[in-house]
């Protein structure tokens, strides 16, 4: 069914500026196996719209709506279980718990959901991203881009219907970056996962079938 968002909106306030309108009527369309990025220059508001499509935040108004449920309506115990079922995220700074180890990772999110066959499933993740030779290294112990492909497998253990990566290769030097976007982008198609991506990397925004672009708070 896809994501729609309608007539999204989002303010902050800070008490030197006063009050700034990120995000004023956004709309998008991503439906099942579509990939989008989203550029826009710093502080133009790519990493709220992402947050708020995650659920992390809350907008002023419009409407996040995946899979025919309305996000911006759920409470908080609904929105954090939806999230962990149907939204798969990756970070510029990988995020990963930094005292379990990779396999450990990739699994929590199955652990949290009380998933059948973990181990299983945990296994044929580490396969796909190549790590299974490092699946009982910590993060400490693993290089940028082995921490990206363990970040990537976490998000996609779940089968999410959205993929939201925010500047996945940033923290990666140009070989490694190219290394991991060629996995995520196979991962999507071969899995047919719809995507947002917000960068700032051209290059990385041309692999996607469609580019948006940030700017004053609207999306064009
Ligand atoms: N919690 C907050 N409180 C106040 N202002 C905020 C908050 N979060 C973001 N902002 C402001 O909203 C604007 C958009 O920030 P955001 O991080 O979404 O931009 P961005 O496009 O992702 O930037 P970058 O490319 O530099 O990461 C900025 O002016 C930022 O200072």
């Amino acid at each position: 069914m896809g994501l729609e968002i309608n007539h999204l909106c989002k303010s902050f306030y800070s008490p030197g500026t006063g009050m700034i309108q990120v995000l004023n009527d956004v709309n998008l369309e991503v439906r099942p196996g579509q990939t989008h990025a989203v550029i826009g220059q710093s502080g133009s508001g790519k990493t709220t719209l992402l947050s708020l499509i995650a659920g992390l935040d809350r907008p002023d108004s419009g409407d996040i709506i995946l899979d025919g449920e309305n996000l911006s309506i759920m409470n908080e115990d609904r929105l954090a279980r939806f999230r962990a079922e149907k939204i798969g995220i990756i970070f510029q700074q990988f995020h990963l718990m930094p005292h379990l180890t990779a396999q450990e990772n990739i699994s929590l999110p199955l652990e949290i959901l009380k998933a059948p066959d973990i181990e299983k499933q945990t296994h044929a993740m580490l396969e796909m991203v190549g790590l299974s030779h490092r699946r009982h290294h910590l993060p400490g112990a693993l290089s940028g881009g082995e921490c990206q492909r363990v970040a990537i497998a976490r998000a996609l253990i779940i089968k999410p219907s959205l993929i939201l990566a925010d500047e996945p290769t940033g923290n990666l030097d140009t070989a490694t970056g190219e290394t991991v976007s060629d996995l995520l982008f196979n991962l999507v198609e071969t899995e047919h996962k719809s995507l947002i991506l917000v960068t700032h990397n051209v290059s990385l925004a041309d692999r996607c079938r469609s580019t948006f672009t940030l700017e004053r708070g609207v999306l064009y």
